[in-house]
């Protein structure tokens, strides 16, 4: 169970279209995030899912059956928020079976539960506590905690790592991945971070725009991206983007403003001089004597690996390189990249072309 099924799904907020034709299927015990810039309607989104938001069009079924009247309670799902939303004058035990208590769930029954939870969690020794007593992350395990002893068929969460430091955020990353392998129930997971998408997902849904931009597991958004809009929101550093022109419908290459050959991965169907926009991410650049004379501008050490900005046929690129190539600013140097590994798309409409 946690199959949910969303058909020609939109949302309007006095007449303004935020979300229009979400049409998606999430499978029993996937993974999901979504992902978009802030404003897109993920949250909208996950809310409608929920039934924290009524449904303007469409409808969301979950396990066959039609949810769009079904009180958010009795959806069998749970959410987890950003705010973590837990009671400050209820210890960590009490918030935990808060639910239980109230649906008058048996109380052996609601300590084997909690009991359960807690030791999931890390939190056997902190039951006691009240939310002020805790830390950050351990007051995302309490909001974790709340959901799983409702034993939902799926679970819901909301942003619930931006309220932590980096280090932390990194840590509850993955045990929110090791709570799927674990329970095995449908997650759908709202983020405007493409990092913890491409870490966490079986699958993500890009929205832009009030739609779907894109949909696949993460190494096909990033390998594959079918727009401008999705090369850039996928991968860090970002993707690189050349303006460039067409040189003719039998030319592997493009020429770059200056006049720079960038080979293409294929041939364009495009006459000579259409512009055109080259997309190479930074991780398949590398030094190559046979490459493209470029000067390093900026070098910032990762630890493996330096990230160099280079002045690259007469425009700004970044470069992830070996941190053993020892590159200084002002060091002329030559840059080759696969070049079945570029995306070439049109900067009009960003549509990529194949
Ligand atoms: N109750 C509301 N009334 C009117 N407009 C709303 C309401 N709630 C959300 N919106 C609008 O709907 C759009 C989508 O909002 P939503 O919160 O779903 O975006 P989001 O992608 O989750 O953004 P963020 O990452 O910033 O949280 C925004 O333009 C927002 O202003």
């Amino acid at each position: 169970m946690g199959h949910i099924v969303l058909e020609q799904v939109g949302k309007s907020y006095g007449g303004a279209d935020v979300l229009t034709g979400i049409d998606f299927e999430i499978s029993e015990g996937e993974f999901v995030v979504l992902v978009g810039p802030s404003g897109c309607g993920k949250s909208t989104l996950l809310r409608m899912i929920a039934g924290l938001e009524d449904i303007t069009h469409g409808r969301i079924i979950i396990d066959g059956t039609i949810a769009n009247r079904i009180p958010a309670k009795q959806r069998g799902l749970a959410m987890v928020f950003q705010s973590y939303a837990l009671y400050p004058h209820m210890n960590v035990a009490d918030n935990m079976s808060f639910a239980l208590r109230l649906a008058r769930a048996p109380k052996d029954e609601i300590n084997a539960k909690v009991q359960n939870a807690a030791a999931i969690l890390g939190l056997t020794d902190h039951l006691e506590r009240l939310p002020r007593e805790l830390s950050g992350g351990q007051r995302q395990r309490v909001a974790m905690g709340r959901a799983i002893v409702r034993d939902p068929e799926a679970f819901l969460f909301d942003e619930p790592l931006s309220n932590l430091d980096a280090k932390l955020r990194v840590h509850m990353r993955s045990e929110i991945k090791k709570l799927h392998q674990r329970l095995g129930k449908t997650m759908v997971y709202v983020t405007h971070d493409q990092t913890e998408a491409m870490t966490m997902a079986d699958r993500i849904v890009v929205l832009n725009e009030g739609g779907i931009a894109q949909a696949g597991p993460p190494e096909d958004l990033y390998n594959n991206p079918v727009s401008l809009f999705v090369a850039s929101f996928i991968g860090s550093p970002e993707i690189n983007l050349l303006e460039a022109k067409a040189a003719g419908p039998a030319a592997v290459h493009a020429l770059a403003k200056d006049g720079t050959r960038l080979a293409l991965p294929h041939a364009l169907d495009l006459p000579e001089g259409t512009p055109i926009t080259c997309g190479i991410r930074p991780q398949t650049m590398s030094l190559d004597p046979k490459g493209i004379p470029a000067e390093v501008t900026l070098v910032e050490p990762t630890g493996e690996a330096v990230e160099a900005s280079l002045r690259l046929a007469n425009q700004h690129v970044l470069a992830v390189l070996p941190a053993s190539a020892r590159l200084a600013p002002g060091q002329q140097v030559t840059i080759g990249y696969p070049s079945e590994r570029m995306f070439v798309f049109d900067p009009v409409t960003g549509a990529r072309i194949a």
